[in-house]
């Protein structure tokens, strides 16, 4: 029964301009799940997120979350229903300290001259705090955003993201450009916030992806290949046929 799905998007397809960019598309998320996403350049996983937060309609199929039908609803909509999306590039406010960043996103509020008038309340200043830990940023926290390397202004978007505690989180690509070690550090990030969040990340680094440790869903063409552990889907002669481009 659908219900049972935390997500399950069911024979979805959408075409632009003639080209069916996502194919007769069926994936399911049980609660509490985190997955990994992989496929090929142009295989549909940007616009498979794009049709879950609702910035692109698809011409046919359903998309429940949490049994509720999303297609009807538009994005604030579905933001407001509990699904948080972090794009590749981050988009902090570099002028604002960390901890200012932070607590914007906890007022959910993207004014930011307004907010700095507002006095902080023990229970924001707690929730920061508890945020700035996860994501181990509690050393940098006056600290501009302007001035974190590459790798913690995404775990500064990641913060934001879940001040606004979403259910599930959507994230797309979040170590390209990262260090190795900064790499890793996201992995485990990733896995914390699992415990407590469902999760779907589309990532091409596969190092990465093997330290998730989850299942992994290869999309090629608009529809699954194949799903799995890392290891079987890597082993799948399609899977390596297509990443071949044979
Ligand atoms: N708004 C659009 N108008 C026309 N074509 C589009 C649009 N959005 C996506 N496409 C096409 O749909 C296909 C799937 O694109 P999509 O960005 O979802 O793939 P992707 O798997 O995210 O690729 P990448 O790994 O390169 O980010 C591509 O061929 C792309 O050119």
């Amino acid at each position: 029964m659908s219900e049972d799905w935390l997500l399950d998007l069911s024979h979805v397809s959408v075409t632009f301009d003639g080209f069916r960019a996502i194919n007769d598309l069926t994936l399911r998320l049980r609660p509490g799940e985190m997955r990994a996403i992989v496929g090929p350049n142009g295989a549909g996983k940007t616009t498979m997120m794009d049709i879950v937060t609702g910035k692109t309609r698809p011409d046919c199929g359903s998309v429940r979350f949490r049994g509720q039908e999303l297609t009807r609803f538009d994005e604030p909509t579905i933001a407001r229903l509990g699904i948080g999306r972090k794009f590749q590039k981050p988009t902090v406010f570099e002028a604002l300290s960390v901890h200012d960043n932070l607590l914007l996103a906890l007022r959910g509020t993207r004014s930011p001259l307004r907010m700095l008038f507002l006095r902080e309340t023990p229970d924001e200043g707690e929730r920061i705090a508890g945020l700035l830990g996860r994501i181990g940023l509690t050393a940098r926290e006056r600290l501009l955003a302007g001035a974190l390397s590459h790798g913690q202004k995404q775990w500064l978007e990641i913060g934001m993201l879940l001040a606004q505690d979403p259910r599930l989180l959507l994230v797309d690509e979040p170590v390209a450009g990262m260090t190795d070690a900064e790499t890793m550090q996201t992995a485990d990030l990733l896995r914390d916030i699992n415990t407590s969040h469902s999760v779907i990340v589309v990532e091409h680094d596969m190092d990465f992806v093997r330290a998730l440790g989850v299942d992994v869903t290869v999309l090629h063409e608009g529809s699954v290949l194949t799903e799995g552990t890392l290891d079987r889907v890597s082993a799948d002669p399609r899977v390596i046929d297509v990443y071949l481009g044979r």
